[in-house]
């Protein structure tokens, strides 16, 4: 099979693809199936889709990476025959992608896989695309993935010391005022001896972390509690997140934290911002929504966040990778107002956040999809992929302690550097 990278400006159809969907028994874990290379994953309490191979795929950066993917997606589908014998959300034609938090990075794209293999409410499917006639493949476990050996984490170029000064420094940009909110983040860097199977720390965190959505592209990968946004069928979802604790391991003592969550002011406020940011960037794409008076908290292995569910009916032809677009940076990952909190990011940050905070997910032939923000999340950096950069941010507000929020960071990289080391 041919393996085309098209540039966004290519000559529009130039790859007919034709596409297959049919139901199957049950594979078993989706992960399982994965080969090591050019392998796609997109989990949630065990199912979702995953795929592998390469029948087409755009790269692209900038202020227009979202509208450059779209058109070249419209493209793609018009010119695609799809038979969908199942016909549920993720079947026929699928793309995954990763979008970049800013466009001066390098990294934003989608890729349609040779081969899709989906489950969801107790229906699997397998999809096949290629230029010609494919038979479905017969699927069963690869080879179980290569465990990281021999890790090593150091900090990125901003240590600990330095990212609280600034930290230090935004909460007193918040004090001047005009800003309230901006989201810091910080690195850490794993060595490994060979390598790195992205399957192996896949499956850990996809076990782990199942409430979260477990995600890879293109060596981008991790489990983020956070749904920027899901259409389906015409539903608009957006899981908000904003305000966290450190779960501290005591059952007991971790209800009455969630309890002080649920009442911190501190927490409340960071909050409110980012769902304002959601709702008023949905707004103008619904005919109702619903945005819950008061939050609930979710509780993950290592942290507790605040979270309100967004819903709302579109009322225009939006796609999910478009509304993605109007709602991309929130507040969760930007900070209010927007604008101005992006450009302390640039200034003060000293970090390329490449891929991390941006929207990661899939998207079908129908504009529906699933985009989540990539957090929790780490990027395999080199070529000979020994090299992992991990990522977590916090949100600082006016009265944000830098030891605090420094704690806080380190609880979200917990995630995927357990998913790095020996059990
Ligand atoms: C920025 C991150 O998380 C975001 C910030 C949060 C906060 O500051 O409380 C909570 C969830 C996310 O919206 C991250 O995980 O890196």
């Amino acid at each position: 099979m041919n393996n085309p990278v098209l540039d966004p400006a290519s000559a529009p159809g130039a790859v007919p693809l034709l596409v297959r969907t049919v139901e199957i028994d049950d594979p078993g874990p989706l992960l399982s199936l994965l080969p090591r290379d050019e392998a796609y994953a997109w989990i949630h309490h065990g199912d979702g889709l995953v795929g592998w191979g390469r029948a087409a795929s755009c790269e692209t950066s900038g202020v227009r990476r979202f509208d450059d993917a779209s058109s070249w997606w419209r493209e793609i589908t018009r010119h695609s025959v799809v038979r969908d014998e199942v016909d549920v959300p993720g079947t026929g034609l699928v793309a995954f992608g990763t979008f970049t938090f800013s466009g001066g990075s390098a990294g934003s794209g989608l890729v349609v896989p040779e081969v899709v293999v989906g489950r969801r409410d107790g229906r699997s499917w397998v999809t096949v695309v290629g230029s010609g006639i494919s038979m479905p493949p017969l699927l069963s476990a690869t080879e179980p993935p290569l465990e990281p050996t021999g890790v090593t984490f150091s900090d990125g170029p901003v240590g600990p010391t330095t990212w609280q000064e600034i930290v230090a420094d935004a909460v007193g940009r918040i004090a001047d005022g005009g800003l309230d909110k901006v989201v810091l983040a910080r690195t850490l860097v794993a060595e490994l001896d060979a390598p790195l199977d992205v399957r192996a720390p896949l499956t850990r965190l996809a076990d782990d972390y199942p409430e979260c959505w477990t995600f890879h592209v293109d060596g981008f990968f991790g489990s983020t509690p956070e749904m920027l946004v899901r259409l389906e069928r015409g539903l608009i979802t957006s899981r908000v997140l904003a305000g966290t604790i450190r779960r501290t391991g005591d059952d007991t003592h971790d209800l009455t934290l969630a309890a002080s969550l649920a009442r911190s002011s501190k927490d409340l406020e960071e909050h409110e911002y980012a769902v304002r940011s959601v709702a008023e960037a949905l707004a103008p794409h619904c005919t109702s929504m619903n945005v819950p008076e008061s939050p609930f908290v979710l509780h993950l292995p290592n942290v507790m966040h605040l979270a309100t569910d967004v819903t709302g009916v579109i009322r225009d032809d939006a796609s999910v990778l478009a509304l993605a677009e109007s709602l991309h940076p929130s507040a969760a990952v930007g900070g209010t107002p927007t604008k101005l909190a992006v450009e302390l990011i640039d200034e003060i940050e000293r970090l390329d956040r490449g891929r991390y905070a941006g929207p990661v997910g899939w998207i079908g032939a129908s504009g529906d999809g699933e985009w989540g923000i990539g957090l929790r999340s780490a990027q395999v950096e080199d070529e000979s992929g020994t090299r992992v950069r991990l990522f977590a941010g916090c949100g600082i507000v006016a009265d944000s302690v830098p030891a605090d929020e420094l704690a806080e960071a380190d609880a979200k990289l917990i995630p995927v550097r357990d998913a790095l080391s020996p059990r």
